[in-house]
């Protein structure tokens, strides 16, 4: 369950997220499909609590495993997965079974829930509220692993996982998205769970739907484990047995260097990854920021790079996908002010808005779509070209330029520093003509950006001003004339 089960070829997921599942299938055929994108992972499918204002955390308190949300209905749901496996691109679907909704209301398939009284689902009795033993029932301090995970995360009802019947429930729900044909699950909160009962849960997942997937293929297993090596007891190695785990460390690190925080630099990048301790590279999944942290408050907020900061967004993104370490997840968010982290996605009445495409491919209607800007849609296609090639060629002026090559099918250049950046860079690459796909890309025998011509001894020059759009240079096999 550490393999994306990504379709031959296909390496980088992106999270489309509050998206609606006709949305998704649509952006599957017309755009993720042909620019060989991996996977969608998509928000949480099940019944969850309406709260008021529709923050976008409603949809982490479960109040039911029907799949009925303001994303769509089971019928849509199915259409989505069979459109998108049919494009060449997987659905990863955000799990969440740590805990079930507070409090007392309904939820958007219109159960009522009351309390730990969940009509056909739950009863007092699956829950934790024995093994908890903090005054107020809750999590009241995270340097205890026990009550981290059987205490109330924020108030939520804490499920027993240890529990036969509850297990029985959840691999019930996530047997059912198996057996619809999707190729895994992004598990939310894994950090409140048990390694040992998570393990029990994935063994009891159905292989995935032979409709889609070669027999006995096993369930993607992202585990959400928020550790920022900050010292608390639970860490992310401690799940790694179970299945692959978010690298938080990955997304607060990047965020710290491309900032230039504490005087770091680009140039300490030569052993990113194991090397900066976090997971091994078949363990680890990647990302430049994610829902949460985009917020500011999530997991090494302060350092986390977004959308709105675009210049470095595109750099950090470039060189995490371009880089061979861990699989890569991009994010898709929608526009909110920066102020108000609650703030839920475009809707109108309480409906989710669909995804407006303009003319020029970018999205309207204040869904931002960076999946799609130019930078990061030709870098997916990048890290597919250079698939199973090694980092080689790394270069740096011991500041803020960059360079390396992966194996000799591509070679990427990034100038951070204040000031300009011109190199004669070996590059590993075959002599030619190659179109750099970050300022535009090949169309039939011309580039549309920036053209260079590396020479017979794999020589070529770079310059990139410290005041470029996007300061990044990237060259492969396939954008050569
Ligand atoms: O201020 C808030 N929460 C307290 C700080 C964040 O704590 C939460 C963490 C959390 C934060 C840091 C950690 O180290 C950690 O182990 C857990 O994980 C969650 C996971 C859920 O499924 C639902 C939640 O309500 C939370 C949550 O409140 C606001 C209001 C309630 C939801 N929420 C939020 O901020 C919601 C956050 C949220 C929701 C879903 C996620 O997948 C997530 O990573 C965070
Ligand atoms: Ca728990």
């Amino acid at each position: 369950q550490w393999d994306p089960n990504n379709v031959s070829g296909r390496h980088t997921a992106v999270h489309l997220f509050e998206w609606k599942w006709p949305d998704i299938a649509a952006e599957c055929e017309r755009f993720l499909g042909p620019y060989g994108f991996g996977a969608v992972q998509i928000s949480p499918a099940s019944e969850h609590r309406v709260a008021w204002g529709r923050p976008w955390w409603e949809r982490y308190q479960p109040v039911s495993y029907q799949l009925q949300t303001r994303s769509g209905n089971e019928a849509e749901f199915r259409d989505m997965v069979k459109r998108c496996n049919n494009a060449g691109v997987r659905i990863y679907v955000d799990a969440v079974f740590n805990h079930m909704a507070e409090g007392s209301g309904y939820g958007t398939a219109g159960s009522s829930y009351n309390g730990l009284d969940f009509p056909g689902i739950y009863s007092a009795f699956d829950f934790n509220d024995a093994k908890c033993h903090t005054a107020s029932g809750g999590i009241e301090n995270y340097n205890d692993a026990d009550q981290v995970r059987n205490c109330k995360l924020q108030g939520l009802a804490d499920l027993n996982q240890g529990s036969e019947y509850v297990r029985g429930k959840i691999s019930e729900y996530l047997n059912k998205l198996i057996d619809a044909g999707v190729a895994g699950f992004r598990v939310d909160a894994c950090k409140h769970m048990w390694p040992g009962d998570l393990g029990a849960i994935v063994n009891r997942l159905h292989d995935l739907s032979t409709e889609y997937f070669p027999a006995n293929t096993r369930p993607f297993f992202v585990q959400e484990v928020i550790d920022v090596g900050a010292g608390e007891p639970i860490t992310s190695d401690q799940y790694q047995h179970v299945g692959r785990v978010t690298e938080f460390k990955y997304s607060k690190f990047i965020g710290e260097v491309f900032r230039k925080w504490n005087n770091q630099k680009l140039s300490y990048f030569s052993n990113w990854g194991e090397g900066w301790g976090m997971l091994p590279s078949g363990s680890s999944l990647v990302f430049v920021d994610n829902h949460d942290n985009q917020r500011g408050h999530g997991a090494g907020g302060a350092s986390v790079i977004t959308f709105r900061d675009s210049k470095l967004y595109k750099m950090a993104n470039a060189f995490m996908i371009a880089h061979p370490y861990g699989y890569t997840r991009l994010m898709s968010s929608y526009y909110f002010d920066s102020h108000s982290t609650d703030q839920g996605p475009p809707s109108t009445n309480e409906n989710i808005n669909g995804v407006i495409i303009n003319s020029d491919g970018t999205c309207g209607g204040d869904w931002i779509c960076e999946h799609r800007w130019r930078q990061i849609r030709n870098m997916v296609q990048f890290r597919n070209v250079v698939s199973g090639q090694s980092l080689q060629n790394w270069w740096s002026n011991g500041n803020n330029q960059i360079a390396f090559s992966r194996g000799n099918k591509g070679f990427i250049v990034i100038n951070n520093d204040d000031w300009n950046m011109n190199e004669w860079l070996q590059t590993g690459m075959p002599a030619g003509s190659y179109c750099d796909v970050i300022s535009g890309e090949k169309h039939g025998s011309h580039c549309s950006g920036t053209t260079i011509t590396v020479g017979g001894d794999g020589r070529a020059h770079f310059h990139i001003s410290n005041h470029a759009d996007d300061g990044v240079i990237a060259i492969h096999q396939d954008s050569k004339l």
